[in-house]
């Protein structure tokens, strides 16, 4: 069996919350639920969904920029929680993050040359001359003059600032890149020009990406698999051709309507009621219930279960083409190539 690069087990992560003076309890925000999500080495993974659903969350917790309630992250097979700082601190480097506005995560204080030398010393242990070269190749690898290491963030368009973010992120010669809407910023032309150089990076320096998006067509371009997510928690995952063709969750359904692709297959969207619910105050059972048109009673009462489509009877999750909810019901998929797992079991 082949193991996960990246193996994410029951990810959690709460705002605030707790009792308050008296008694009382205080609600809080549930951003991540009980996320389970494997990245297998070599894929672009892309995660989808709406403001406010998680991603940011999840991905910051991946690269130890905040720290989950519960669950674990496995790399290469190491419990990141579990280790010590040090070793953590060592094992880091391999999974880098690029943000989402790039010229607000480059420090306008400094010059290029700057940004890109603090990695390459702390991470990367170069110094003198290797630096120097290293600085160069970095600028040249992301498709920028070599004069422009002398420039401030501020001299620079929005393209070619993320082009320095994913300079920065690769100054540590990571495997995984958490792409955190690395392309929303900018304008559609650029975006292209973008995702065209992250592919191009992707082959020449054999990574492995985790693509946050809340755009559908745009995580569809570079997506082997795209896991969505709602309310914090994944709801479907499959490979990115089957997501679009036949979309097994209502909630999938209606982003892809809503987000239609060029070519794609017409899909009506049944449920016109746009609104995340309140984290503060979630419904009860399956948090997409209230918005889906096909829910019934059981929905409301407690979450669904997942369904995992595997290619063997038993379940295997580095074997799992698709995981979507099992009801409300809908057209039957053949039977011999299902597992159910009940969600709250996981
Ligand atoms: N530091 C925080 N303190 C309190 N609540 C937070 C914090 N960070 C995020 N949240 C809440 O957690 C939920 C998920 O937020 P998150 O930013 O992860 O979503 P997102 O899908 O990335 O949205 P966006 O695309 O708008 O950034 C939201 O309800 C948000 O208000």
């Amino acid at each position: 069996m082949i193991e996960p690069l990246l193996d994410i087990s029951g990810l959690s992560r709460t705002f605030g919350g707790g009792k308050r003076w008296f008694g009382l309890d205080r609600p809080g925000v549930h951003a991540v639920q009980e996320v389970d999500l494997q990245v297998m080495r070599g894929e672009t993974l892309g995660i989808v969904g709406e403001s406010g659903c998680g991603k940011s969350t999840l991905a910051r917790m991946l690269v130890g920029l905040d720290t989950p309630t519960k669950g674990r992250i496995f790399y290469e097979g190491n419990d990141l929680q579990a280790m010590i700082r040090d070793d953590r601190r060592a094992l880091s480097r391999h999974i880098q993050y690029v943000f989402q506005d790039p010229l607000s995560s480059l420090n306008p204080r400094l010059r290029i040359r700057d940004i890109l030398a603090a990695p390459l010393r702390h991470l990367r242990g170069l110094h003198g001359h290797a630096l120097e070269t290293r600085l160069a190749e970095l600028l040249e690898i992301v498709n920028l003059r070599p004069e422009f290491i002398t420039r401030y963030p501020h001299e620079f368009s929005g393209g070619q600032a993320q082009r320095i973010g994913i300079a920065r992120a690769l100054a540590a010669e990571p495997k995984v890149l958490v792409l955190d809407e690395p392309v929303s910023a900018l304008d559609v032309s650029i975006q292209a020009q973008v995702l065209k150089l992250l592919k191009r990076l992707k082959s020449e320096f054999d990574l492995t990406y985790l693509f946050i998006s809340h755009d559908l067509s745009v995580v569809e371009t570079i997506s082997d698999r795209i896991a969505v997510m709602y309310f914090g928690r994944i709801i479907e995952q499959a490979p990115a051709r089957q997501l679009f063709q036949s979309p097994a969750h209502h909630y999938t359904r209606l982003l892809i309507a809503s987000a239609p692709i060029p070519g794609g297959p017409p899909i009506v969207a049944e449920s016109s009621d746009a609104e995340l619910p309140d984290p503060l105050a979630p419904p009860s059972g399956c948090a997409f219930a209230p918005r889906c048109p096909q829910a019934q009673e059981a929905c409301r009462a407690r979450r669904p279960l997942l369904e995992a489509f595997s290619s063997q009877s038993k379940l295997d999750t580095s074997n799992i083409h698709r995981v979507a909810c099992l009801f409300p019901a809908r057209e039957p998929l053949s039977r011999d190539s299902r597992t159910s797992v009940d969600e709250t079991s996981r």
